[in-house]
């Protein structure tokens, strides 16, 4: 991956995670080819919620054009616990399938814990089983890692590289999803990293000292421009739909970030644009990688 300069003008440089994604899955696509039996990959979505839908189709639609076998269950929202998990024990038995995916959150009455341990580790292409949360704390190279830090990671790399010795990062959220992961990938790379939440005392002053700041909370503009130590890289992780009229659908999407208050970052991904395609991109490669396994 090519590696671009600190921006030293005024604006900060947009790190166009469209295509760094696009450069990952041509990669994929190839990998894919090569490979004796497709990459299989099952997506499994409970309920009807909207943007949900929109991800799993996303997902499906991805998989599909990079060649894999692609599946997807969509549930009712009234599904069981033992309805899902008996979908996840059939993929699992499947030789077929090399990852499958529970698109999060789940309707309130599953438990997701119990569905994710369920899912057997080397086909869990999020990430998200103990088993390899735990690789990836102990550095395991088995680890399957969840894609939207391993995304981002690849779009940090974009500005300074592999080795991050010397920075700071804050990452500001402590998801099993995104910050805990985040965190750990970050110390590998020899960053200095603080895991902040809601709380931390002084926010905005911790984030001030960040070369790098993760922003994974999921509200809407929370971190404001006077929060960011100029000359930072900026990794927004939210998306999140606010009311716009001026927009035909009412609505647009927004990142944790005032995004036009960083007028002082280095580089900063935008929304949408940034980390969103790198999380389906990374899914992809999860996938490839998970074949590729299954076929040694
Ligand atoms: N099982 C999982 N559930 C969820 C995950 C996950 O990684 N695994 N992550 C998020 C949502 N997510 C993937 O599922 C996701 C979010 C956003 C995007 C994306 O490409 N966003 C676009 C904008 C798309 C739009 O118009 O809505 C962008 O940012 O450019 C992809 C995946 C929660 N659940």
């Amino acid at each position: 991956m090519e590696t671009v300069p600190l921006s030293s003008a005024n604006a900060p440089r947009l790190i166009d995670g469209k295509a760094i994604a696009a450069a990952v899955t041509e990669d994929v696509a190839s990998r894919a080819a090569a490979l004796a039996a497709k990459p299989g990959l099952a997506v499994v979505l409970v309920g009807e919620d909207p943007a949900s839908a929109v991800y799993v189709r996303m997902k499906s639609e991805k998989a599909e054009a990079l060649g894999f076998h692609s599946v997807q269950h969509s549930l009712p929202a009234e599904t069981s616990q033992d309805e899902l998990l008996a979908v996840v024990d059939a993929l699992n038995a499947d030789p077929a399938i090399h990852g499958i995916l529970v698109q999060l959150p789940l309707p309130a009455h599953l438990d997701s814990a119990a569905v994710i341990a369920a899912i057997d580790p080397d086909k869990d292409v999020d990430g998200l089983s103990v088993i390899n949360a735990g690789r990836l704390a102990v550095g395991d190279p088995n680890a399957i890692v969840p894609c939207t830090p391993l995304g981002s990671m690849t779009l940090i790399g974009t500005v300074h590289g592999t080795d991050l010795s010397g920075l700071n990062a804050v990452v500001i959220g402590r998801s099993r999803l995104v910050g805990l992961p985040m965190a750990l990938l970050l110390a590998k790379a020899n960053a200095t990293v603080t895991i902040a939440h809601s709380r931390t005392k002084d926010l905005p002053g911790l984030c001030q000292n960040a070369d790098i700041l993760v922003a994974a909370v999921g509200r809407p503009e929370m971190v404001k421009g006077d929060w960011i130590k100029p000359g930072a890289t900026v990794i927004d992780v939210g998306t999140s739909r606010v009311p716009d009229a001026s927009r035909k659908s009412g609505q647009r999407l927004v990142g944790d970030v005032a995004f036009a208050e960083a007028t002082h970052a280095g580089a900063i991904t935008p929304v949408p644009g940034g980390v969103g395609p790198m999380t389906i991109a990374m899914l992809m490669r999860n996938t490839v990688e998970a074949a590729e396994r299954k076929a040694r």
